[in-house]
């Protein structure tokens, strides 16, 4: 007998990486990630696959699907699926989206739930299990569960604000991709009082201007250039950053904006996507 679960999980677009100060801010974007769970009696081992992505990674998401049935305490082995609209690995948030996801396909198939915010802490601990995080990225995790814009501490797995804002994101995305687990943590570090300057910012609810420093200090630490966002800031964009550890860059903008700056960043000749989004207020469900 097996039992059958789907759920789907968006990703993110970064306004503060916590990698220096372990407090982030971050929003969920109309991108989403779908998996497909499969649960059977007849083994207890967890396969994973990423549609499109022979070589990808799958610990993330076996150990997601792991530590539910640990939870609640079910000897049961399985499958699970993704195929995600969310570049893999490029800032975007890919493995939150993953990991929630997988998190939400699996109670699917059991007929549990779990709070949200457990649920979103569940994946935070697959994300370190898996190795594929510095923090913990539980910034990332709650945008990609409950969407708007979200403000946390990392270090206390704390949701200390959300907002929810119409606003349209266009992402320039390169045909290339940065890991989080290898990323540069030290010359990271050494951004703290201006990252902490720029997280103060999304406190009072500057979002844009404190997704513009965050971006500037990010692109210098860790190697990436500034000019996508000299472009954007050219048309009068107020908010674009490097996004999580690159090589993805995401700017909130208005929908006219958003029209010009498409234009503009895929007229650059630079190999990569431009994507235009927007905010995803619902998330999955409200914390
Ligand atoms: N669709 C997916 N299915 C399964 N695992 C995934 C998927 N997307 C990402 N992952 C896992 O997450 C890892 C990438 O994590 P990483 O944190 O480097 O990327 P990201 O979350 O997109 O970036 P950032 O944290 O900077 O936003 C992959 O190596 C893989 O293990
Ligand atoms: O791995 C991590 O801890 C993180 C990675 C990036 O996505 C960051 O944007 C996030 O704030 C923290």
């Amino acid at each position: 007998m097996t039992f059958t679960g789907q759920a789907y999980a968006l990703g993110a677009g970064t306004v503060i990486n916590a990698i220096a100060t372990w407090k982030g801010a971050a929003f969920g974007v109309d991108l989403k990630t779908f998996a497909d769970v499969e649960l059977t009696k007849e083994s207890s081992s967890f396969i994973g696959t990423i549609e499109g992505v022979p070589q990808g990674d799958t610990t993330l998401i076996e150990r997601s699907m792991e530590l539910v049935l640990e939870h609640f305490g079910i000897e049961m082995g399985g499958t699970v699926v993704t195929r995600s609209e969310v570049p893999l690995a490029s800032g975007l948030k890919s493995s939150s989206a993953a990991a929630n996801a997988t998190i939400l396909a699996t109670l699917d198939a059991l007929g549990e739930t779990l709070e949200p915010l457990d649920a979103v802490n569940m994946g935070v601990r697959a994300a370190k299990d898996a190795g594929v995080t510095i923090t913990g990225a539980f910034d990332d995790a709650c945008a990609s569960f409950f969407g708007g814009i979200v403000v946390t501490d990392n270090r206390k797995n704390e949701l200390v604000k959300r907002t929810e804002k119409e606003m349209d994101v266009v992402i320039f995305a390169p045909d290339r991709q940065s890991f989080s687990s290898q990323t540069n943590v030290h010359n990271s570090e050494l951004l703290a009082p201006w990252v902490d300057m720029a997280y103060d910012l999304a406190l009072e609810g500057e979002y844009e201007k404190a997704m513009t420093l965050n971006g500037f200090l990010y692109c210098g630490a860790l190697g990436f250039s500034t000019d996508i966002m000299m472009e954007a800031l050219k048309c009068g964009v107020k908010g674009v950053s490097l996004s999580g550890t690159g090589p993805a860059y995401s700017a909130l903008v208005d929908r006219k904006m958003a029209d010009t700056l498409t234009k503009v960043w895929g007229d650059l000749g630079t190999s990569g996507k431009v994507i235009n989004t927007k905010i995803n207020n619902d998330g999955l469900t409200k914390p």
